[in-house]
């Protein structure tokens, strides 16, 4: 679906390459390295289109490995786009990392802290505000309203190293929102999180968005993330965009079929094609297929429709074997 408004964001036919060099074990290996060495390219992008209207959270998904940290790295300007085109606000060449065009976005990797460990996040915020140039008073009131929302205002001045985890990612956030950016990048941003700490991120990202019209796009494994927030998801299985489109309509278009849970004390020892394992002896399988399964009705031990839901779909999705 096109966004209606003029898109903030427009990838057009972007793919990306990683280049590595594949390194042998031993001595021996690595002197063969030094005049052989094995480049091996990795598509982690291929040929994805995707428009994001301004105020939008848009939710990426896919399995380990699909390609979406890869896409927000191109869309922020950490890697460079060497296929296709992408713009940013006005931007058409994020890795140049104009100030101008890094002033306006905000990201949180799950992967790399902004904090530092053995000094306290308000230390990490002031220089925050100092490389975004954030006027003094802006500052302190704006720091004082993301720590007050989130709960950790008497964590600021404790060292990194002292707080927990879900604090810390707190701070990382605050460290991604600190100069105000049009658009937020989150990678994972629950990751670790208790239950109840998830749902104040939430209320206070969709208040945000709210608010302030912040464009959101995140990446999570948790679709209760994605549930709570994405008005629209891009599915991403091997570098490439398979769905596009509103949540529920992720499930309409992939939960047609009533979908069984088959519980049995006989694991298969070969999984055929129809089937997904999503624990060691227990099975999805479309209620029209039930009679296929090669299971022994003696070793079935329960049968249960399960309705569509965000889990269900992704996890028989991302187990067909789509090819790279
Ligand atoms: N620096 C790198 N060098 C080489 N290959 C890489 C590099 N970073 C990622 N890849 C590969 O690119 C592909 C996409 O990785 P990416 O991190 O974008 O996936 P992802 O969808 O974010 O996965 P996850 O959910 O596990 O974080 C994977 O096959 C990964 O192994």
């Amino acid at each position: 679906m096109i966004p209606v408004t003029e898109p903030i964001i427009t990838i057009d036919h972007v793919s990306f390459d990683y280049v590595t060099y594949t390194k042998q074990s031993g001595l021996s290996g690595s002197w063969h390295d030094l005049f052989h060495r094995q480049k091996q390219r990795v598509p982690a992008v291929q040929n994805v289109s995707l428009q994001v209207a301004p105020g939008e959270i848009l939710g990426l998904l896919g399995a380990n490995g699909a390609g979406k940290t890869t896409l927000i790295k191109l869309m922020t300007g950490i890697l460079p786009v060497r296929a296709g085109s992408l713009q940013l606000l006005d931007d058409q060449h994020p890795f140049q990392k104009r100030p101008a065009f890094l002033r306006r976005i905000g990201v949180m990797l799950s992967q790399k802290s902004q904090l530092a460990w053995d000094l306290p996040p308000l230390d990490t915020l002031v220089l925050l505000r100092e490389i975004y140039q954030v006027p003094h008073d802006r500052f302190t009131d704006w720091l004082a309203f993301l720590t007050d929302q989130l709960a950790v205002t008497a964590q600021l001045k404790v060292p990194v190293r002292k707080l927990s985890l879900g604090q810390r990612i707190k701070f990382e956030l605050i460290c991604a929102l600190i100069h105000t950016p049009e658009i937020l990048f989150l990678d994972e941003p629950t990751i670790g999180i208790d239950v109840s700490s998830q749902a104040n991120i939430y209320r206070f990202l969709q208040q945000l968005n709210r608010d302030t019209q912040m464009t959101i796009i995140l990446t999570s494994h948790n679709t209760k993330d994605i549930e709570a927030l994405a008005q629209r998801v891009a599915v991403i299985n091997h570098g490439r965009k398979i769905f596009e489109g509103t949540p529920n309509g992720l499930i309409a278009q992939y939960a047609s079929a009533a979908t069984l849970e088959v519980v049995t004390d006989a694991p298969l020892t070969t999984l055929p094609a129809h089937v997904t394992q999503v624990a060691d002896s227990q099975y999805l399988v479309d209620a029209a297929a039930l009679t296929t399964l090669p299971i022994d009705p003696q070793h079935i031990l329960s049968v249960h429709r399960r309705n569509g839901n965000l889990d269900d779909i992704l996890t028989r999705l991302f187990s067909q074997e789509v090819a790279p």
